[in-house]
């Protein structure tokens, strides 16, 4: 397993070790031991989240649960091929404002670790493709937010994405009043 540090301290790519044989491969694709051992604790996970984007060019982003009910996201691509979006938006941060953004495949096998105070979006580069992440709280309907896309100047890769009714009425970063601060443990 390998875990690489980003731009934004914090966020983090872990890529699990994988098994190749005739058959595919095989891979822990999250193993809290191995995790440890290599020197990461991340907080507990309670949700498993599933979605499909059935067209390239999918955007869903950039999300957020307010505090209490912030979540760090451990994301990967179950198929097909995504690039997948941190925004630090914690008041204080040094970094914030700033993104990084990592693709991640079913290919690769790599998974990016979000942590709460960072909004998470992604675009997808396939048909069909899948993501798959673990989340630190439940779902908050009523903690729910998101801000614009296109207000952060991200290199998404794509001019008219497609989105949801709601993502396309999101507030724009500028104008947004973030719930998240920053306590300089990160
Ligand atoms: C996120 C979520 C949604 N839902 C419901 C609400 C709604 O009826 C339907 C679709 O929800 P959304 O349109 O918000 O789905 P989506 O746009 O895929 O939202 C997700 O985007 C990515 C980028 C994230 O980081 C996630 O945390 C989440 O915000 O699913 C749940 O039941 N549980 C959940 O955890």
């Amino acid at each position: 397993m390998q875990i690489e540090e980003t731009a934004l301290p914090g966020v983090l790519i872990i890529t699990p070790r994988r098994h190749g044989d005739h058959r595919g491969f095989f891979s822990e694709s999250w193993n809290k031991r191995t995790l440890e051992r290599a020197g990461l604790s991340l907080p507990e996970f309670v949700q498993d989240n599933h979605s499909m984007s059935r067209e390239t060019g999918t955007l869903r982003g950039l999300h957020y649960q307010s505090p209490p009910h912030a979540q760090g996201k451990l994301v990967r691509c179950g198929r097909g091929c995504l690039f997948d979006v941190a925004v630090d938006a914690r008041r204080g941060s040094p970094h914030f404002g700033q993104w990084v953004g990592v693709e991640l495949s079913c290919e690769n096998g790599r998974q990016l670790w979000v942590p709460p105070g960072f909004l998470h979006g992604f675009v997808t580069r396939e048909a069909d493709t899948e993501i798959i992440y673990k989340c630190t709280d439940y779902y908050d309907a009523d903690s729910d937010g998101g801000v614009r896309w296109d207000s952060l100047n991200i290199e998404w890769g794509v001019a008219r994405p497609i989105l949801s009714d709601k993502d396309r009425d999101c507030v724009a970063f500028g104008e947004w009043q973030t719930p998240f601060n920053f306590n300089g443990d990160a």
